[in-house]
């Protein structure tokens, strides 16, 4: 890629978050959550560009790259798991590796699904942040493969269930030295990346007649994410799928998978917004 289109790409990404902070963040908002990847960077600078004061607001960060990010900015960083009982965050944001068309996500390209997954999912609404290549109107149409966390001593058995899912060459990651063997996550779990051979179904796909059960090698987005979560060793599946934040709590649930909009940047500069379906 020549070094034009690369900052082309980060105009983009940049344009995306502010866009999509400027619009969802909420004003006194207490609690915050942060993603991981490349395109976080400028969500982080877009809310400390804020016209707000931002000291009594704590960041609940998605790993280690996420926490570095909060506390580089000056903010507050709050693990996960010091929150206080029966917290709900008040907004997520995150970023993508695709995105389709009823906004179903794949994540963990970065190797960071598990805590984005249970941070998105205790928020009232998750807020993801791409540049326009991510938007596909099926996942796996460009991005070609879903990133898996999984325990190491069950690494080989969940490839083998995986290549009985339809999987073509299921493969656990490498560090980019690959003599130092597989990538390591922020929970010390291994990721696989698992290809299948077609687009992902949509709902809309399944409710048109045609079989997303994976029979014929068709799946539908949270079919597959199920039948993969179900495989003893999988930590967590780099598929978020399923109701919004606000879906589920108009059914008394408190946070989805799902973000509620997603904002793609392009390289001239203009955003463009994606709302879930209340
Ligand atoms: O594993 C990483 C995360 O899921 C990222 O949010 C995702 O890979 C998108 O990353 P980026 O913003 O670098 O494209």
């Amino acid at each position: 890629m020549s070094s034009n289109a690369a900052s082309a790409i980060e105009e983009a990404k940049r344009a995306a978050a502010m866009a999509a902070v400027r619009d969802n963040y909420p004003k006194d908002a207490k609690y915050v959550g942060i993603g991981s990847g490349t395109t976080i960077v400028y969500v982080v600078e877009a809310i400390k560009n804020l016209a707000a004061d931002l000291s009594r607001t704590s960041f609940i960060p998605t790993g280690y790259q996420s926490k570095q990010l909060i506390v580089s900015a000056g903010l507050t960083a709050i693990e996960f798991d010091a929150l206080p009982e029966g917290t709900v965050l008040d907004i997520s944001f995150d970023g993508a590796d695709e995105v389709d068309d009823e906004l179903n996500c794949i994540k963990g390209g970065g190797a960071c699904l598990f805590q984005e997954k249970i941070v998105a999912l205790q928020a009232k609404k998750f807020i993801c942040v791409a540049d326009s290549r991510k938007l596909q109107s099926r996942l796996l149409s460009s991005w070609k493969y879903i990133p898996i966390e999984v325990a190491p001593i069950a690494a080989y058995r969940v490839l083998r269930k995986l290549k009985e899912l339809g999987s073509v060459n299921p493969a656990i990651r490498l560090t980019t030295v690959p003599k130092q063997g597989p990538l390591k996550t922020d929970q010390d779990f291994f990721i696989i990346d698992a290809p299948f051979p077609h687009p992902l179904l949509t709902k809309k796909d399944v409710a048109a007649g045609i079989d997303g059960s994976g029979k014929d090698g068709h799946w539908e987005v949270e079919a597959l994410a199920h039948a993969i979560k179900q495989i003893a060793g999988v930590l967590e599946v780099g598929i978020f799928a399923g109701p919004t934040g606000l879906q589920a709590q108009a059914r008394g649930a408190v946070g989805g998978q799902k973000p509620i909009a997603a904002y793609f940047g392009k390289s001239d500069g203009t955003v463009l917004v994606r709302k879930a379906l209340q």
